[in-house]
C-alpha cells in the first residue's frame, strides 16, 4: 500500500506490531505499549520537523496558513490505516498533533507576520 520509495510500509509495519490478540497479561500489555510508544515518539518527532520545513515552504506558514482542506485528506487517508478508531476519533488525535508540530514549528522560527 506504501509509495514505491516509502521507507515505512504500513502494511509491513502492521505485520510487525505486537498483536494486542495475543497478549494476556498486565505486564505484557504494557511492554508493548511501552514499545509502540517509543515507535510512536520517533514519528511524532520527525512529523513535526517535517511540517515545520512545510511551514517555511508555504506562502502563509503557522497558525495564520492552517488548511483544514488538507487536514481532512491527512484524517481520511488515516483512517484508510485505523478503521478501528474511527475517522472522528483520528481527527481529534490529528488535530492534537498538528497544533504540537504548528507550535513546535513556530518556537523553532519564531516568524514575525503573526
Ligand atoms: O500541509 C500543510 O499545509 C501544513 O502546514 C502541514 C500541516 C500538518 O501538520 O500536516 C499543518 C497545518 C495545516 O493546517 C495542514 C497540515
Amino acid at each position: 500500500m506504501g509509495r514505491a520509495d516509502s521507507v515505512i510500509d504500513a502494511g509491513e509495519l502492521r505485520g510487525r506490531l505486537p498483536a494486542a490478540h495475543e497478549i494476556a497479561s498486565l505486564e505484557a500489555a504494557r511492554a508493548a505499549i511501552d514499545e509502540v510508544d517509543a515507535a510512536l515518539a520517533v514519528l511524532l518527532e520527525r512529523r513535526a520537523e517535517l511540517a515545520e520545513v512545510v511551514q517555511r515552504l508555504k506562502p502563509v506558514g503557522g497558525f495564520a496558513g492552517r488548511d483544514p482542506h488538507r487536514e481532512r485528506q491527512i484524517v481520511d487517508a488515516m483512517s484508510r490505516h485505523a478503521p478501528g478508531l474511527g475517522p472522528e476519533r483520528l481527527a481529534r488525535i490529528m488535530n492534537a498533533v498538528i497544533e504540537a508540530g504548528l507550535e513546535s514549528a513556530e518556537q523553532a522560527t519564531p516568524r514575525d507576520d503573526r
